[in-house]
């Protein structure tokens, strides 16, 4: 059987990968999402195995020393990674996984799976993607400065990956993404 395709989806916090990735599943159930593991406390709303693994400093960095995780970055204070398990048993019997993660992961996943599909996205603006983060109202004031900090340096790194993909109509962005994944 042919293996699936891995395909990531990167790019500032707030620039919309996790509503893209909704829309996209809906459309395109066969594909598999990643839930990956975090440090980071769950925001209201957020369940345990479904939005991801909350666990301790101590449990990932035992995931780290465990090779348990295709791959991990620091962001914002908090660890977060991709489970490796899951992910290598669906690309094994032929379906495709998304991974949506920040820009450092999606670097290192060229390293492990060159034939993966990067796609990079990006905002309007960066005054537009400040809008985004304040007005999803999940952050605070200081974690939302640190985001849009860390984004001036995300959004200089757009051109490693394979596609550049801007946010800006959701239908647009969406209709885009697909085109880079099914054509
Ligand atoms: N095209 C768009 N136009 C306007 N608002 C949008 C658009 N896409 C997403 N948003 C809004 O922007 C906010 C951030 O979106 P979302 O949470 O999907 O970002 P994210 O990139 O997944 O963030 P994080 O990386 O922190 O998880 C949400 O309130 C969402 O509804
Ligand atoms: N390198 C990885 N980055 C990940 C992973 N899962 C999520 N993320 C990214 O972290 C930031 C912050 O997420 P938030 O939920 O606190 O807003 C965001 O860019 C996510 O895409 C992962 O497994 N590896």
């Amino acid at each position: 059987m042919q293996t699936g395709k891995l395909i990531v989806l990167t790019g500032p916090s707030g620039v919309g990968k996790g509503t893209l990735v909704r829309l996209l599943l809906a459309r395109h159930p066969e594909l598999y999402l990643s839930i990956s593991a975090t440090t980071r406390s769950p925001r209201p709303g957020e369940i345990d195995e479904k939005d991801y693994y909350f666990v301790s400093k101590e449990q990932f960095e035992q995931m780290i020393r465990e090779k348990k995780l295709l791959e991990w970055a620091e962001y914002a204070g908090n660890y977060y990674g991709t489970p490796r398990q899951k992910v290598e048993e669906q690309l094994a019997s032929g379906h495709s996984v998304v991974l949506e993660i920040e820009v450092v992961g999606a670097r290192k996943i060229k390293e492990t799976f060159p034939q993966a599909l990067r796609i990079f996205i990006l905002p309007p603006s960066v005054s537009e993607l400040e809008r985004r983060l304040k007005r999803r109202g999940k952050d605070s004031e200081d974690a939302i400065a640190c985001r849009l900090e860390q984004a001036k340096e995300e959004l200089a790194a757009s051109h490693e990956f394979d596609r550049q993909i801007v946010n800006d109509d959701l239908e647009t962005a969406l209709a885009e993404i697909e085109a880079a994944i099914f054509t």
